[in-house]
């Protein structure tokens, strides 16, 4: 479904990914898990073409080279960024920044599209009119992935979803990854909530200063407990983790 091959990105002279090589199944949810700085923003910015990547390969669907693509084509194949931060407009309300969205995307609203984001988040439809401000940060999460799923989104890049969020929320955004994962989307989680990503997704890439220090399933961490502790410095036991149900 997403292929990166030995991608190299830099920000003028600095060169912060260094050959990443990553790669998503159609309706898998995998994570890349890294500490502050690691380049998980990067990569993700990277695929959406937002910063291009200097060499290397990104591949949608075995054959659309994105490398080749504008942003706006990039999200024309489906690709869609969730933001770092959720990138919301706090002064606008909730059907603003749908709207605006939708708009930016199409020139034009689609109320049918709008409703099928308050179908799928209910809580978004009872707050249509409020400013996006007095929501809460679980709230504006929510707001921020029914922006990026508005129509036909088939890979969805998380960008640290669950930054500043309450244990409870955290919970009930992993179940909602859970959810649109049903769905068939696929999804790349970033996350230094190591938590988090193993119980969401079922692979995971562990990121380090811009290079893949490691790729694997849940299990074939549990077996490699080390690099969490070199890469993260944290001691998480995989096995107390609630794996994705
Ligand atoms: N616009 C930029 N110009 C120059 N350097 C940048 C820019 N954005 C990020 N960097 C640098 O690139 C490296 C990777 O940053 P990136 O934001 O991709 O990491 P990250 O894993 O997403 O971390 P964080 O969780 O802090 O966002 C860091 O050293 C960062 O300082």
């Amino acid at each position: 479904m997403l292929q990166l091959s030995d991608v190299h990105t830099y920000y003028g002279l600095s060169h912060v990914l260094h050959g990443v090589n990553l790669e998503l199944a159609k309706g898998e949810a995998v994570s890349l898990i890294g500490r502050n700085g690691a380049g998980k923003t990067t990569l993700m910015r990277s695929v959406m073409q937002l910063t291009p990547p200097r060499s290397g390969s990104i591949l949608v669907n075995g054959s659309v080279e994105l490398t080749k693509l504008k942003p706006h084509d990039v999200f024309r194949q489906g690709v869609r960024l969730c933001p770092q931060g959720r990138g919301v407009f706090p002064k606008l309300t909730v059907e603003e920044n749908l709207r605006l969205a939708l708009v930016a995307q199409r020139g034009q609203d689609v109320p049918a599209q709008i409703q099928t984001a308050y179908d799928r988040f209910p809580i978004l439809g009872e707050k249509r009119h409020q400013k996006v401000r007095g929501l809460s940060g679980g709230q504006r999460q929510l707001l921020a992935i029914a922006r990026a799923m508005l129509g036909d989104t088939s890979i969805l890049l998380m960008d640290e979803p669950s930054e500043g969020l309450a244990p409870l929320v955290v919970q009930e955004l992993r179940d909602l990854i859970l959810d649109i994962k049903t769905t068939g989307i696929t999804i790349l989680l970033s996350e230094q909530n190591v938590k988090m990503a193993l119980s969401a997704c079922d692979r995971h890439y562990i990121l380090e200063k811009g290079e893949i220090r490691f790729s694997g399933t849940t299990e074939e961490l549990a077996c490699n407990e080390d690099i969490l502790i070199q890469t993260l410095g944290v001691s998480t036991s995989v096995a107390e983790c609630e794996a994705p149900g």
